[in-house]
This record gives C-alpha cells, structure tokens and sequence, in this order.
C-alpha cells in the first residue's frame, strides 16, 4: 500500500476514496479500497491505496484519537509512505474537537511539522479564501451548516477554529504563494514554523499544485480535494501504474434510507417524494418505541420496484425539538440503530442497491452491512456525483452501496444512483 487514509466518516471515506481512486483525467488514479473500521483480515496485496472509515467525526475525543492511532499502526504496517487524515470539507467539529486533537496524535506519531490543513473541495462549493471557509457563495458560518444537529459550525475562519482544538501552532499559506507553482507552495510548507498550515484554496487547479508539493509528505490533512493531485506523485515516479475505476453495480431490488437533515438531503426528499412512495420516520415515534425498523421494511416491500425512500430528515428547528427532548445522542443512537437494523433485514430480503443519505447513518448501516456481508474491504466504482462513487462490497451476492454525505449529490440524486447502480430484477 502507498496511501493509507484515516478518514472521520463513512460517506467521507467513500468520498476520499472515489478521489484517489479516479486520479486526473486519463492518467487514472490509484487501486483504491474502503475498509469499515480498522481491517482484522490480511487485505489483497493489489491494493495501492487504503482508506479505513471510522466514526470519529462525533465520537468522544479520547476515542477519536484512539480509533485513528490504531488505524495509522495498521496502514504503516501496510507500507503505507503517505498518511492523510480526511475530514469533512465543512470541517465539521466542535470547538473541543475532534480535528486538532487526531491530527496532534498523527503528526506526534509521524514526527511532522508544517502539515497541510485544507478542507476545500471545489466541485461541490466549499472553497478557502485568507483562511476563511465558504460554501458556494457563503460563508461556511453563514450556511446551512450552522445548524448542523451534531457538529453546528458557528465560525468560517479555520485557523481560529482549529486554534480552539489544539495547543499547537496553526499558520496561514495564501493563494498567491500557491498559485506561484508546487516548488513555491512545497518551499511555504516546509519554512514554516507552525505545525499547522491552513491553505487557501479555490480551484482544483489550486489543490492539484498543492498535491505535486506534498509530495513526500508524511502527513497531510484535509476534505478529499487534497487528494486530487497525490496519486500523480505515486504514478509519475512509477510507483503506481495509474487505473481507472470499473462502470456498474449490481442489478436487483432497491431502497433509499434518509437519516441526513442538511439541506441538499432535504430537497432531494422533497423532490423524490413527489413521484415515488415515501415514509416519513417519526422520530419521538421511534425513541418511545412505537416505530421499528420492522414498519420501515414493511413500506419499503410494500412499494418495492418504486424506489421507496424512507427518512428522518427534518428541518432545523424540529431537530432542535426533537433533540432538546430526547437528548442529541440519544436519538443519533437510536436512529442509526434503526437504519443500520432496516439495512440488515433488507439484506435479509435480497435487496441489493441501498442508497443513504447522511454521513453518520451511512456509517451505522455501511458497518452494519459490511459485518452482515463478512465483506471488510469495499470496491470503489464510477463516481455518481461528485465524492459519492457506487460501493460495491460481499462476494457471493454482492451488494451495491452509495452512501451520500448530507449535503452532496444533485437534485434528483437518489433515482440517478440507482439507476447507476443497476436495474430492477
Ligand atoms: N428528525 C431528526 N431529529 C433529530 N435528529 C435527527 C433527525 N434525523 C436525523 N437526525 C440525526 O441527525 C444526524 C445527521 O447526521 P448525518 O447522518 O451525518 O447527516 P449529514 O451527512 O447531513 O451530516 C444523525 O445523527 C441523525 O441520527
Ligand atoms: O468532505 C465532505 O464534505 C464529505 O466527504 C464528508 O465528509 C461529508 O460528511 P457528512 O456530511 O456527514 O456526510
């Protein structure tokens, strides 16, 4: 293996994933694989880059930190040179965590100073500018993400973000430096005197030059965007012979699992539920028991060959209700239970493409279906949308995953992937 990557999210690391895996243009990328969790099994020798999904993101810090150092001891024992830390390109955290206390662990680990901090991922809005994060044309404090229901980002200026979660030093590398080439930006990283480098970015362009300057870099960190121009450095010095994921999936019967509440999760709801059977999950429902993953199977069979959906997602103040209530992790508990138990028994019934929405219930199910399947490794397909490829995982009977993160995928997206993903059986 020659990239390992510890990524906080399930739908982070499909994300992470699709990038390596497709590479620039006809160049091609890297033989990717996505584990749940840290693998027990000995992994096919084929594979160039590992990336393992853990549920850090909102974990406690100590945990957070614990999963992530076990994962890094498994992929340097893999042979992995380059060790990236994948978060959300929101840069989804609290002030106590868990971004700056997992990269202190890495880089204390690795040894590693100026190490690249960058969440910006272009092809779905989210750009740095001066250290300040925006999405689309807002600033990250001012979108929909500042009522996020575990990980509300109330601050666009990244550097005093991550400032609040470390001790460390975090230092600013400008877009003019960048946009100077790879040798000046490589020149700006290793110069500086922080552990931390916040670095600008708006366009690919921008993360494809600070590729070409990591090269050799024990450590980076950022949204899957920074690792846009990484396997070129493994394919040029012929380390890597450069390959392009395979078209498809599976073919057979379908659902659609909704846990996301952000607003692109919301408007696909609202637009799949104009023309296809949708079931709204009750939440207090659920949490005094009245609602099961067994009513949600019931609906789904009922209107199977219809792309049924089913989902959770509210608007913001109703979260807010719902959480004040019943206590915030306690429903993200009991609802990833939920998901992760409808996923299984949809296995059960021969159910073969799942699309979900949302970082943290896809994680739940994704693990769930990855234990049920015996399948730890993940194959990363075509990519849907922009950082939502088709995972394809299980041997005898495979399954056909897309696990969406909140706020990607267009409009229409959940009868785009699986239509994608195969045909109805
Ligand atoms: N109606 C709801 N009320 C309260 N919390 C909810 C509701 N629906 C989903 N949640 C919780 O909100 C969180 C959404 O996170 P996630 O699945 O990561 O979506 P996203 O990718 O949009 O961040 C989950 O923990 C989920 O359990
Ligand atoms: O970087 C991103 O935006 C995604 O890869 C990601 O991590 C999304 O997380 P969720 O919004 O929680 O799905």
């Amino acid at each position: 293996m020659l990239i390992g990557v510890i990524a906080d999210d399930f739908t982070g690391a499909s994300d992470i994933a699709s990038t390596l895996a497709k590479g620039i243009g006809a160049e091609g990328g890297l033989k990717t694989a996505q584990f749940s969790g840290v693998p027990t099994a000995p992994v096919s020798a084929e594979i160039e880059a590992g990336v393992i999904s853990l549920k850090s993101r909102s974990a406690p810090v100590e945990q957070a930190v614990e999963d992530s150092l076990r994962a890094l001891e498994w992929l340097l024992a893999q042979g992995c040179s380059q060790i990236v830390f994948k978060y959300c390109s929101t840069f989804d955290s609290t002030p106590k965590g868990n971004i700056g206390p997992v990269a202190d662990a890495l880089a204390d680990r690795l040894n590693a100073s100026g190490i690249v901090v960058c969440p910006a991922f272009p092809a779905t809005g989210r750009s740095i500018y001066q250290g300040y994060l925006f999405v689309g044309d807002v600033l990250l404090s001012e979108s929909g993400m500042r009522n996020h229901p575990l990980t509300p980002m109330t601050d666009a200026n990244i550097r005093r973000w991550l400032g609040h979660q470390t001790d460390s030093s975090v230092d600013h590398l400008p877009l003019p430096r960048i946009i100077k080439g790879a040798a000046e930006t490589h020149k700006a990283l290793s110069e500086s005197r922080a552990r931390f480098v916040v670095a600008d970015a708006i366009l690919d362009e921008h993360l494809v030059t600070l590729g070409a300057a990591l090269d050799g870099a024990p450590l980076v960190t950022g949204g899957s965007g920074i690792a846009l121009g990484l396997p070129r450095n493994f394919i040029r010095s012929g380390q890597a012979k450069g390959t392009v994921p395979a078209k498809g999936g599976v073919s057979g019967k379908a659902a659609i699992l909704a846990g996301s509440c952000s607003g692109a999760t919301r408007g696909q709801v609202d637009l799949h539920m104009q023309s296809h059977p949708s079931f709204a999950i009750d939440v207090p429902d659920v949490m005094e028991g009245r609602l099961g993953s067994q009513d949600l199977v019931a609906f789904i069979e009922k209107h199977s060959g219809n792309a049924p959906l089913v989902y959770s997602s509210g608007a913001p103040e109703d979260v807010r209700k719902i959480q004040d209530r019943f206590g915030v992790e306690a429903v993200a508990a009991r609802l990833d239970k939920l998901f992760s138990e409808t996923a299984c028994a949809l296995l059960d019934l021969d159910y073969r493409r799942i699309v979900v929405a949302g970082g943290e219930t896809s994680g739940a199910v994704a693990q769930a279906v990855a234990d049920k399947l015996k399948s730890p490794a993940l194959e990363i397909r075509a990519e849907i949308d922009p950082g939502v490829p088709i995972l394809m995982l299980g041997d005898d009977r495979p399954v056909a995953l897309a696990l969406k993160s909140g706020n990607f995928g267009s409009v229409d997206f959940f009868v785009k992937a699986l239509s994608m993903m195969g045909d109805e059986t």
